[in-house]
């Protein structure tokens, strides 16, 4: 008898190769881990906020990142947000210290969030726009006393502050712009074999926000940007970009309706004025005093400020388009071709553009998917305006009534922007109506945030920490390479009968 008919022979390779399946895996296994820690130093996930105190609503942005991963894009994502209470910062002329409070409640959410050893490190941020503004040109000490409150409030918590400042409209429009191509990866990439590449030009997109009262433009035009007002040079991993980007000031969707509203009570200065844009069967009654109260209408003469006059909606949609038409002042572009509106520069739209803020609001509750061809659009639009409160509210009870009897106007204030101010008739197509890039909000929050703590650096990354990809690949690939080859040892072994060669 061979040493293959003994009976006990067959078990016992059996047992042989399983151990040795369950030892190579185990090296394997434990190779990969030893050769990982060694690349990848341990971290800890870090943290960073922002405020974003915009005109009619102030939010909180938690962020976080790897800690040894900073450098390389994609890596820093949203971790929570949370609305504050109440209206927007510049609300709070009479009550300062009110402002301060209302964070409160978002500051305590935070502290909730990050882990206590990494509260000292974390760096907060509180950036106001438009609505602070407007309150910094009708008066600077007002704004400056809420500035001084709301940063008094966030230094009473263990993080690092790093200051609460108004951002001018242009860093609005460059930082929505690096947040969009930054969550798309569309500076730069890094690849499965661990290279780092420049993405197709065409993957840059372009920004548009649309605030309460402001808005902004941003994109990389296809010539050189002729006024230097409206360019921002920047270098993101070593590569140059000249962004166009302009913010026009009291075109923000709010400024904008209210502009039509005193338009109208200019136009005929009795108590009760009809209002194309608001549906039919809606009235409002506003007092003079507040319909005036913004540096973006100019007040009639004589002017009582406790007089009030009532909007009363009339539903008529072409004649709310052509109001809106009214506001989009094209007269001042007549002299050069390269014009948005009101005599600003703007050169041809280029590209793909992502249009956020109250631009996806408006769009998302009329029902209009990302690309509806502009037909439908304008139909759909046509449509909703035509519809009486009493149907609006039956149909929509949970929404709120300053947004509805508002979304015929702003859909109308929108289309003229992107119309007749930024020229989109023929590349109507190329724009995305987007809320969120990977449950990343869309604002310019993140991009502040990212450039402010350095996190986009402006030379290409040349070493990269971590695990490479192609080491991972060579790990997952001697981990299957040693269970293939247990298995094939098993399996010669099932289907191998010694006794047949006897
Ligand atoms: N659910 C919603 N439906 C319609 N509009 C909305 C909604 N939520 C927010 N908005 C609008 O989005 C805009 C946000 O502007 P905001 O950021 O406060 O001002 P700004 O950026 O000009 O400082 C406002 O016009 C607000 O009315
Ligand atoms: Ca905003």
């Amino acid at each position: 008898m061979t040493i293959m008919g003994n009976p006990h022979i067959k078990p016992l390779l059996f047992g042989i190769a399983l151990v040795a399946v369950a030892c190579m895996t185990i090296i394997a296994l434990v190779l990969s881990l030893v050769t990982r820690q060694t690349v990848d130093p341990p971290y800890l996930t870090q943290y960073g906020m922002v405020f974003d105190a915009g005109s009619t609503h102030t939010s909180l942005f938690l962020y976080q990142w790897p800690g040894n991963k900073e450098n390389n894009t994609g890596v820093v994502s949203q971790k929570l947000t949370c609305d504050v209470k109440g209206d927007g910062i510049s609300s709070y002329v009479t009550n300062p210290p009110g402002a301060g409070q209302s964070l409160r409640e978002c500051l305590d959410v935070a502290l909730a969030t990050v882990p206590d050893s990494q509260r000292r490190m974390t760096p907060v941020y509180l950036g106001a726009t438009a609505g602070m503004r407007l309150l910094s040109l009708q008066n600077q000490t007002q704004a400056d006393i809420i500035l001084a409150e709301v940063a008094k409030t966030i230094q009473s918590y263990p993080f690092d502050f790093r200051g609460a400042r108004i951002i001018s409209g242009m860093e609005e429009g460059a930082y929505g712009w690096i947040t969009i191509n930054y969550l798309l990866e569309g500076f730069i990439k890094y690849t499965f074999d661990g290279k780092w590449i420049h993405p197709k030009a065409g993957r840059i997109l372009g920004a548009m926000d649309l605030g309460g009262a402001s808005t902004q433009i941003s994109f990389t035009p296809k010539y050189p940007v002729e006024d230097p007002n409206t360019a921002i040079d920047l270098q993101l991993y070593g590569f140059k970009f000249e962004l166009y980007t302009h913010s026009y000031l009291c075109y923000g969707k709010d400024q904008a309706l209210k502009r039509i509203q005193a338009r109208l009570q200019i136009a005929s200065p009795s108590t009760v004025v009809f209002h194309p844009c608001y549906p039919s069967g809606y009235n409002l009654t506003v007092a003079l005093g507040n319909l005036y109260d913004s540096p973006c209408v100019s007040k009639p003469v004589p002017f009582d400020p406790s007089l009030t006059v009532t909007f009363m909606g009339s539903g008529n949609s072409q004649e709310c388009s052509s109001e809106m038409n009214k506001l989009v002042n094209l007269s001042n572009c007549a002299l050069f071709p390269d014009c948005g509106f009101n005599g600003v520069y703007q050169p041809p739209v280029n590209g793909e553009f992502y249009a956020f803020s109250a631009y996806f609001y408006t769009f998302d509750f009329l029902g209009l998917a990302p690309r509806t061809p502009l037909p439908q659009v304008l139909s759909t639009i046509d449509s909703f305006c035509s519809k009486s409160w009493d149907t609006l509210q039956s149909q929509y009870p949970k929404v709120k009534e300053k947004y509805l009897r508002d979304y015929c106007a702003s859909a109308h204030y929108i289309m003229t922007i992107l119309l007749k101010g930024y020229k989109f008739n023929a590349t109507w197509d190329q724009i995305y109506f987007v809320k969120q890039v990977a449950d990343n909000d869309i604002g310019w929050t993140l991009g502040y945030m990212l450039n402010l703590t350095n996190l986009i650096p402006s030379e290409r990354p040349l070493a990269v920490t971590g695990v490479q990809h192609s080491q991972w690949a060579a790990e997952v690939f001697f981990i299957v390479f040693a269970l293939f080859l247990s298995l094939l040892i098993l399996i010669v072994l099932c289907i191998w009968n010694p006794d047949s060669q006897t």
